[in-house]
């Protein structure tokens, strides 16, 4: 790991909210499709005796949805995403370069690793306000696809019938399994990232020069490690924003049912889908990321 970062490396937390916007999309775009297969396999319903489950593993799921929905099933929900994960990954690159500036002041002295890991966990706080939402619309529109009932005819639909019929709280339910999800896995996720390009960085360099490569390596492996602390909760949200009303007393009750019924081998559903899309889906942001600082810095050189 390096030692921190070089404060000749600051950017200004407007140009991060931009680069951070074009980050989104291309983790989107690359991304959704296993999403959608990892959100399916986490909610499918448990097979009930004499009955087969509806996806055996990840690629029955994806070749089922394929061949009954054609590739754009792997894209279904993506409306609401894509109005969400581009502002959701400006927002946290906002507050990652914030918290970043925030610890360093005007002394200009690099950050410790712990600051760098306290400014991933501040974009983990500001980006819940949006995240929890987007996903409540995502998951449930990614599910009724694969169960055959069709009750919102898309993000917007979905979005109005959930605050018609019960308001604000429905719309933010799964809020505090989005922060825990979503906090230590933001600090993760650009410690991971800073620390590397850093380390990959020759002697005498600027991290800003660091190759294609590299900055592709660097994103895939911060978006594995972010993964890795991300899933449990994960599952929990997912299934928590998907369930029938009253099917779960509380958020600590999905935990203790899903305990109850797979055992901890449930925390880690969806696992295979939720890796194969980690490392090139995060490689992909970052590296739009770091395209459109560069062509901010073009456009725009002071900070
Ligand atoms: C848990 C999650 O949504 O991770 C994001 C990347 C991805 O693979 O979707 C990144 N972030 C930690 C910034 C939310």
């Amino acid at each position: 790991m390096g030692d921190g970062e070089p404060a000749s490396q600051r950017v200004s937390p407007l140009k991060n909210f931009v680069a951070g916007g074009v980050a989104g999309a291309c983790l989107l775009f690359v991304g959704h499709p296993l999403d959608t297969i990892k959100v399916r396999l986490q909610t499918q319903p448990k097979a009930s005796s004499g009955q087969l489950l509806l996806y055996r593993g990840t690629y029955d799921c994806f070749h089922k949805t394929v061949s009954k929905e054609g590739i754009l099933g792997l894209y279904k929900g993506m409306g609401a995403p894509l109005a969400g994960v581009a502002p959701m990954m400006a927002i946290s690159f906002f507050g990652f370069g914030l918290g970043k500036q925030l610890q360093q002041g005007k002394s200009g002295k690099a950050l410790t690793p712990l600051q760098i890991f306290l400014s991933g966990c501040l974009a983990g706080v500001f980006t819940t306000v949006i995240v929890t939402p987007g996903e409540r619309i995502k998951c449930l529109l990614q599910v009724q696809a694969s169960g055959g009932a069709v009750k919102y005819a898309g993000p917007i639909d979905c979005a109005v019938r959930l605050y018609k019929e019960q308001g604000m709280r429905s719309v933010y339910k799964g809020t505090l399994l989005t922060l825990i999800r979503d906090v230590p896995s933001n600090g993760l996720y650009f410690l991971t990232y800073e620390s590397l390009k850093n380390f990959m960085t020759p002697e005498g360099q600027s991290v800003s020069q660091l190759s294609t490569p590299k900055i592709l390596l660097a994103g895939g492996i911060a978006g594995i490690l972010n993964w890795m602390i991300a899933l449990p909760p994960d599952v929990l949200k997912s299934n928590f924003q998907t369930a029938a009303d009253g099917k779960y007393r509380s958020q600590v009750d999905v935990l203790r049912t899903l305990l109850r019924e797979e055992g901890p081998r449930g925390l880690y559903k969806g696992f295979n889908a939720v890796f194969l899309r980690a490392f090139p889906a995060n490689a992909a942001c970052f590296l739009g990321f770091e395209f459109a600082l560069k062509g901010l810095d073009w456009l725009t050189p002071s900070r």
